[in-house]
């Protein structure tokens, strides 16, 4: 990683930088991909399954249902590890099924633990952290509303899917039971929510059906915010150069800026490459350019917004613009 130290919540330049240097190259095998969900040893069966009924556009949630089960699974063996269960090699292994898996067999535990599972961490903001109450009272009647709603609704949906998906797999792993559902050749017990009857239905919507997995929402709620705000759009070297959203450890370190200074893009054997712009000087935080599939360059900053968790350019709390009725967050009127 030539001419460059991570810093803050970003990247800089530890020395004056040639324009088109290589900063840094990340292979695609260092990437979160679709791939590794649905060749998951516990969980791939379901996956595969839920994007047979679903279709691609299931993508995001099984990245994020995979992800949130990997975390998951580390915070049950960070546990074990505090609980002092690690003075034999093999105690803290957690057993999924019939199989041990020792604690460092989370493939991408160490990029898991810098990532921001809650409100806060690294200063992650986002609509889907927020409080039924406060999207209502803070973006209501704005341009954001509709969007926040519905990537809210879209996760609700997700956790109940993922519930039965990787809801089994944890549970084993604590000690817990759990059906065979979520295990690959386990027989597939589950059931996607649009499987059930109407009775189980509204058994489970008064409450009276299975309780969700205890921190299942906050690690799926974590791990879209993950997908959001971090993933990037690749060709896929593996899938005649089909598009695919990615995790990209190191890349996503870098801030976002319109300006950007840096630039990067993907080689045919699927890694990416990052080159420094122009004029970059030791100590320069270096700035990438984020862009939202759907609209571009010229995605609305309110979209921007619900997307990303932050404007750019803008340093003030959210709250602050929304409250001066930004024209960022609602349509001029004109004042006659
Ligand atoms: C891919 S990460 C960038 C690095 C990041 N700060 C981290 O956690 O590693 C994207 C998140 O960084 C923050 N971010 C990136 N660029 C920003 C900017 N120009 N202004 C404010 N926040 C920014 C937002 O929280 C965004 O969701």
């Amino acid at each position: 990683m030539g001419g460059l130290r991570a810093g803050g919540y970003g990247a800089f330049a530890k020395s004056d930088l040639d324009e088109d240097e290589v900063l840094l190259r990340v292979p695609r095998s260092c990437c979160v991909t679709l791939d590794d969900a649905l060749s998951d040893v516990e969980c791939g069966a379901g996956f595969r399954k839920l994007m047979e009924e679903a279709g691609p556009g299931a993508d995001t949630v099984v990245i994020a249902g995979y992800l949130a089960k990997e975390y998951l699974l580390l915070k049950e063996y960070d546990r074990r590890l505090e609980a002092g269960d690690d003075d034999d090699d093999d105690d803290d292994a957690v057993v999924v099924g019939t199989r041990p898996r020792p604690r460092g067999n989370v493939k991408f535990a160490p990029y898991l633990r810098t990532l921001p599972w809650e409100r806060g961490v690294n200063a992650q903001e986002h609509v889907l952290f927020w409080e039924d109450g406060d999207v209502e009272a803070l973006l209501g009647g704005s341009l954001a509303y509709a969007d926040a709603v519905e990537t809210r609704a879209t996760v609700k949906i997700a956790t109940g899917i993922l519930d039965g998906i990787i809801g089994p797999v944890v549970r084993r792993a604590r000690g817990e039971g759990g059906n065979e559902g979520g295990e690959e050749g386990g027989g597939g017990g589950f059931r996607f929510p649009w499987q059930r009857s109407r009775e189980e239905e509204e058994r489970a919507a008064a409450g009276g059906g299975e309780t969700i997995l205890d921190g299942l929402e906050e690690a799926v709620r974590g791990a879209f915010v993950i997908c959001l705000t971090r993933a990037f759009v690749a060709p896929s070297p593996v899938d005649g150069g089909r598009e695919e959203d990615r995790l990209e450890p190191v890349l996503d370190m870098f801030q976002h800026s319109n300006v950007p200074n840096i630039r990067h893009r993907f080689v045919d054997d699927g890694s990416i490459v990052v080159t420094a712009g122009p004029n970059v000087r030791s100590g320069d935080e270096l700035f990438n350019r984020y862009q939202g599939e759907e609209d571009g360059d010229s995605m609305p900053y309110h979209k921007f917004f619900t997307r990303f968790g932050f404007v750019p350019g803008v340093t003030e709390p959210v709250a602050n613009l929304i409250a001066d009725r930004s024209t960022i967050f609602f349509p001029q009127r004109a004042v006659v």
